[in-house]
């Protein structure tokens, strides 16, 4: 047990703690690892959809979940993001309990996914997507937020909003959308809007479930580049994607999901080389 105080943290201002105590809460916050998820079981009816899957997500990470079909990777974004309540296990972040906290919830706490943009959303213009974004990006749909999603209990004025706004457009080089209706984007620009509504909530991890599917080369590497970007700045991602090669090229942790479980951890030239899990994808491409 290490009495190292946290970074920035003069040991002398610490509050008293016996020993178990501290103890405890090392255990429970992790330095360094924000997520962590220990025996999640999830069932739907006679489907056991997690199984006892336990991982932990490292900070400033882009940390891969992947997984043949059916291996549970989205029921566990569900499971993380409190679209659905687990049957057994625990999910912390930063050592508070999400379990039982509703979406809007655990967003505000800092930890957010993508959303694909709902139809309500089409018929506003990328400007008016972002604008809602704050306030909306807590589940399918913008209008039953019931709290303003600003990070720590900050409402966020219009003005300030719309500052954030155009540095996020241009951030993500759809500034010259900015009064395009959502609806007519293509799949690319969709998904760098989706993660630039995601980015609105001013979030400390971001969940990104397949941002590049039926998006082209060119806006993948731009959202690939705006990822590692924000990695850069302190941001953590957990990323689930079926492209093998973007999973291997771009992460620099892969956990392995299969039958509910976690079956591997590691690298990328752990993960392609491990048995058990060219065995589980049979032989599929491991983007080698
Ligand atoms: N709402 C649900 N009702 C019943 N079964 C479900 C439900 N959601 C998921 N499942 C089942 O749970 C298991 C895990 O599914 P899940 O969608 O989480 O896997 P996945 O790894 O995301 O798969 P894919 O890569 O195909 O999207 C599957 O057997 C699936 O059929």
């Amino acid at each position: 047990m290490s009495d190292v105080a946290p970074e920035g943290t003069d040991p002398d201002e610490l509050p008293e703690t016996d020993d178990s105590e501290t103890e405890k809460a090392a255990q429970q916050t992790p330095p360094g690892l924000p997520l962590r998820v220990e025996d999640v079981e999830k069932r739907f009816g006679g489907v056991t959809a997690l199984d006892g899957a336990t991982f932990s997500v490292e900070e400033g990470s882009i940390t891969g979940l992947i997984g043949p079909n059916g291996a549970g990777k989205s029921t566990m974004f569900d499971c993380i993001t409190g679209v659905h309540t687990p049957d057994a296990g625990s999910i912390r972040f930063h050592g508070e309990e999400l379990i039982g906290k509703e979406p809007y919830q655990i967003a505000q706490d800092g930890l957010v996914r993508t959303f694909q943009i709902a139809r309500e959303l089409e018929e506003m213009t990328v400007l008016e997507n972002l604008m809602l974004a704050p306030k909306g990006q807590i589940g399918e749909s913008a209008w039953r937020s019931v709290a303003p999603v600003a990070r720590r209990g900050v409402v966020k004025q219009e003005e300030q909003i719309r500052e954030d706004v155009w540095e996020t457009l241009e951030f993500f080089e759809i500034d010259h959308l900015a009064g395009e209706y959502a609806g007519n984007l293509s799949g690319g620009q969709r998904k760098l809007l989706e993660m630039a509504r995601a980015l609105m909530t001013d979030p400390e991890m971001v969940l990104l479930d397949e941002p590049l599917a039926g998006v082209n080369p060119t806006l993948e590497e731009k959202l690939l580049d705006r990822v590692h970007d924000l990695r850069e700045q302190g941001y953590t991602f957990l990323f689930v994607e079926h492209d093998m090669e973007v999973i291997m090229e771009n992460c620099e942790h892969i956990i392995v999901m299969h039958q509910g479980k976690v079956l591997a951890e590691g690298d990328a030239d752990e993960i392609s080389e491990n048995e058990q899990v060219i065995e589980a994808y049979l032989g599929e491409d491991l983007g080698e």
